[in-house]
């Protein structure tokens, strides 16, 4: 639905804020960009519908490739392109449905079938009985509810999201995001959204592109990554003290749990396993995390293989020079092939 192909943007200033950024969205998912501030993600969105002019690079959304398009043509394009904003961007003139229907008259659209697209979306959002009000009359959340229904005014198959939540208190946020999930879900609307905050992505994501200094660090679909080894997500959604503790392994798990693994282990192998630390998380609905172990004694090399076998993605720290290992050239070939 978005393909973005070698995107740069340079500022006036000299800044380099995008450094040949690459991202494919598929139709219907949402798709979180996460970064630290500066990183780019604005000028990441702002280039996604043109309102940012990139230096180079291309931008496709639903076929139709915007940086080729005259200014018209890019206009009429836009209005399949919802945008919602940090601060909700709202005319404080205008009453509630004044600015719902603000694009749809800027669209040319009757007063008649505004008026019945006003109704329709402000009971999408929850607002019904709240059309006659000011902005300066709602809440935070209201204020963005107006800001969602403004955006989904002329039927957009892509929503984008500039940090819609990052001003709201965390239960606003959350009942933000659930109504973004609806929307993607019972609309089939795409959703970009960009963000500061992991547990956003972890409450609505179904894949991630990772941002630093106008590079994607990371991309993929959320689950995906969660179950490869030392991803940056992982690292960041289960964070745990780094390094690794001499002759630790660390187990991720994305949605095994429910498995008395730990204890088959212990059972099996005759291993003493002792938990050194651990991070785990409901992460869009799968039950997934890090727990970082130590295993001693026993059939330890087997031990290692079970969880290998049992899907149970590990990184080891180093290994110890421990007298309880008999065989440590084993344990150095181990660490080596992890490496590798
Ligand atoms: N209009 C502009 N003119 C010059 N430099 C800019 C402009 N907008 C952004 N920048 C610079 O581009 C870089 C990326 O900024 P951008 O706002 O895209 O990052 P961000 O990840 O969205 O950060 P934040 O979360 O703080 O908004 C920064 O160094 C910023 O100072």
């Amino acid at each position: 639905m978005i393909h973005v192909s070698r995107l740069r943007k340079v500022y006036e200033t000299g800044v380099v804020a995008l450094d040949g950024v690459d991202l494919d969205v598929r139709e219907g998912e949402i798709f979180g960009v996460l970064g630290q501030s500066g990183a780019g993600k604005s000028t990441l969105l702002r280039c996604v519908n043109l309102l940012e002019r990139p230096t180079s690079g291309t931008v496709t959304v639903a076929g139709q490739e915007l940086t080729s398009l005259d200014l018209a043509a890019l206009r009429r394009a836009r209005q399949r392109i919802g945008m919602i904003h940090q601060h909700f961007a709202l005319l404080s003139s205008r009453t509630v449905a004044g600015n719902v229907a603000f694009p749809l008259e800027v669209a040319g659209v009757p007063r008649r079938e505004r008026a019945t697209r006003v109704a329709e979306l402000l009971d999408v959002v929850g607002l019904d009985g709240k059309a006659s009000s000011y902005p300066a009359q709602l809440s935070g959340g209201q204020k963005q509810r107006v800001g969602i229904a403004r955006a989904l005014a002329a039927h957009p198959k892509v929503l984008l999201s500039d940090e819609a939540t990052s001003a709201l208190d965390p239960g606003t946020t959350q009942s933000i995001l659930a109504l973004l999930k609806r929307l993607n879900a019972e609309l089939g609307l795409t959703i970009l959204l960009i963000t500061h905050e992991m547990h956003v992505i972890k409450a609505v994501c179904d894949s991630v592109a990772i941002m630093r200094e106008g590079k994607v660090a990371e991309a993929g679909r959320v689950a995906d990554l969660i179950a490869t080894p030392g991803s940056l997500l992982t690292r960041e959604i289960f964070p745990l003290p780094e390094p690794a503790p001499p002759g630790s392994v660390t187990v991720t798990f994305a949605g095994q749990a429910g498995e008395p693994v730990m204890s088959s282990l212990v059972r099996r192998f005759d291993v003493d396993v002792d938990i050194l630390g651990g991070s785990l998380e409901d992460v869009g609905g799968v039950p997934s995390g890090r727990l970082r172990i130590r295993i001693d004694g026993g059939k330890r090399a087997e031990a290692l293989d079970y969880l290998r076998e049992r899907g149970l993605v590990r990184e080891h720290g180093p290994e110890p020079v421990d007298a309880r290992q008999p065989e440590p050239e084993t344990g150095a070939e181990t660490v080596a092939e992890e490496a590798r």
